[in-house]
């Protein structure tokens, strides 16, 4: 089975940014792993940054492994499958096991909420992947801690609950073999956000039921077209992205609401966001938005229906829109496989968390207090309540501009608000999105003709992350963030998960803020109430 991409109206100017594509020979030399296609000073990086290529063949060797493990759990009656891992450590499994419609858990957060209902599901039937390339990532490393302390507190050993998947050589190699983990060695020459297809994504995926044969089949599917330069449609996605890009197209909205592929453009978000978005140019992907057409802005459908369309199986759809970034990535002259300032808001972390000491953190006073919602920033215009906040929100936006909501809450607490009972889907949809903090997106878009993104923190910092603070100067970031009412210890580390989530998200405001962003700080002192608030407020603008 293979893939389609549909071009659209713009076929000419895609035809003419493929031909110099084709006549630099760009397909053949990307096919076969050339390193020096995006300049010199990227070529180190690339060198080790194109093993996603082969994963269609390569990632097959680990499939008898990924059986046993799968075997093993089976018999151990594990049914409850945890993924901690964040960015491309948990995105594309959170999309295979949603298209396949297989249970996987989720945390990629530091919501003590969130996490304490992880641990609250099932403990005893739970098996934990622990996910990090690097393994070294802060938020990963407190899920496992806290996952080690609970299993011991219950009485079961680690040992036989938690698999780790990283590269050969990582700390978290390291920690697993003195544990007695079972360690999975993922292909060090491969990105965190290229790494659908090697074992971070296939791992979990298997143990929580999905096909991870298909995946690898549908994908070598593909692998034989990208040398081409005519019918391949990486490089068609590729030019696409690229000549909307050179018309000044550089926000990219995602839909896949027609699609069989589940949750699709959260990952491309990630690949997009962090490949494109540094030295003040990049392309913004905009997941769950309406479709709109500007001067800046362009929709692209997954699936058949639509004007631009790429259409084919989610193996496939990861190697071709792989393969596109990088097509991009060189159109706008930028290293597709660095992500050079999203250290800076860890940095910050680091360092917010060690000037307070033992103390609180320091979050400075609130300029205004709203019902249950604070405000913390320096607004220009004394704003008077939450609503003139707001409206300077949307009005800080640029021409070209977006505007940014970042939300470092539990996202899954609107299923609280669900009634149990003889309540209709429409009647659950509506009350689950009247309690969703992720519904203000929608009603600040109805309000501006300019992109909004919606992201969960610290999520979004492994994704959006970096376009928010290495391309263009055109954000404007709303940041909420809220009160905790049970905190989790991180064990052997001097902070809990709730401070480890407010040091995070001031980390990320210092870094928007240094820059001269414009940007404001929403705290929820009661979720529920503040959460309802915001959205009533938002709604009658
Ligand atoms: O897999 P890890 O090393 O834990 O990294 C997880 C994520 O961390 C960083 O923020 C990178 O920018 C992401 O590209 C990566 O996916």
């Amino acid at each position: 089975m293979s893939i389609d991409v549909g071009v659209g109206h713009e076929a000419d100017a895609v035809q003419a940014v493929r031909e110099i594509l084709a006549a630099e020979g760009v397909p053949a030399a990307l096919a076969a792993g050339d390193p020096s296609l995006w300049g010199a000073p990227s070529q180190a990086e690339a060198r080790i940054r194109l093993g996603w290529l082969n994963l269609p063949l390569t990632s097959r060797e680990l499939l008898p492994e990924i059986v046993n493990l799968v075997e093993r759990a089976q018999a151990q009656g594990l049914d409850h499958v945890v993924l901690a891992g964040m960015g491309g450590s948990s995105l594309a499994p959170e999309v295979i096991c949603a298209t396949d419609d297989v249970p996987l858990t989720v945390l990629d957060t530091t919501d003590p909420h969130q996490v304490r209902r992880a641990l609250d599901d099932r403990l005893e039937r739970t098996l934990l992947v622990v996910s990090s390339k690097s393994g070294g990532t802060i938020e990963t490393d407190s899920h496992r801690r806290i996952y080690e302390k609970a299993f011991r507190d219950a009485g079961i050993d680690p040992a036989d609950r938690i698999i780790v998947v990283t590269d050969p050589g990582s700390p978290l190699e390291q920690t697993a073999i003195e544990s007695g983990y079972q360690v999975i060695l993922a292909d060090p020459n491969v990105g965190g956000r290229y790494s659908a297809l090697s074992a971070f994504g296939l791992v979990p995926s298997a143990l929580a039921g999905a096909d991870v044969r298909k995946l690898l089949d549908d994908a070598a599917g593909v692998r034989g077209l990208l040398s081409q330069p005519e019918g391949n449609p990486g490089l068609d996605l590729g030019a696409l992205l690229g000549a909307q890009y050179q018309a000044g197209r550089d926000k990219l909205i995602l839909l896949d609401t027609l699609s069989e592929i589940n949750g699709l453009p959260d990952w491309i978000e990630q690949l997009i966001a962090e490949s494109t978005g540094k030295q003040g140019k990049g392309i913004l992907p905009v997941a769950g938005a309406e479709a709109a057409e500007d001067h800046d802005q362009y929709t692209l459908n997954i699936g058949r229906d639509g004007e631009r369309t790429v259409d084919g199986p989610l193996g496939a759809q990861f190697l071709v829109w792989e393969y596109a970034t990088a097509v991009a990535g060189r159109v706008l002259g930028i290293d597709p496989f660095d992500q050079p300032n999203v250290a800076e808001s860890k940095e910050n972390t680091t360092a917010i968390l060690s000037e307070a000491g033992d103390g609180p953190l320091q979050t400075g006073t609130p300029i205004l207090t709203d019902g249950p919602v604070e405000v913390y920033g320096d607004l220009p215009g004394h704003p008077k309540d939450l609503a003139d906040v707001l409206r300077w929100a949307l009005k800080a936006v640029p021409d070209r501009g977006y505007l940014a909501i970042m939300a470092y809450l539990d996202r899954e607490a609107a299923f609280d608000a669900a009634t149990v009972g003889d309540a209709s889907f429409e009647e659950m949809t509506e009350q689950w999105a009247s309690a969703d903090i992720a519904t203000l997106r929608a009603l600040l878009d109805y309000r501006t003709d300019r992109p909004v993104t919606f992201g969960w923190g610290p999520r979004f910092l492994h994704s959006t992350g970096q376009f928010h603070k290495g391309g263009p100067a055109v954000g404007a970031f709303l940041q909420i963030t809220g009160a905790i009412t049970d905190d989790i210890e991180v064990p052997d580390k001097p902070y809990t998960l709730g401070r480890l989530q407010l040091a995070q998200a001031l980390g990320d405001l210092r870094a928007l803020t240094s820059r001269g962003r414009p940007a404001v700080r929403l705290h929820l002192t009661d979720r529920v109430a503040g959460v309802r608030h915001l959205l009533s407020v938002a709604e009658e603008l």
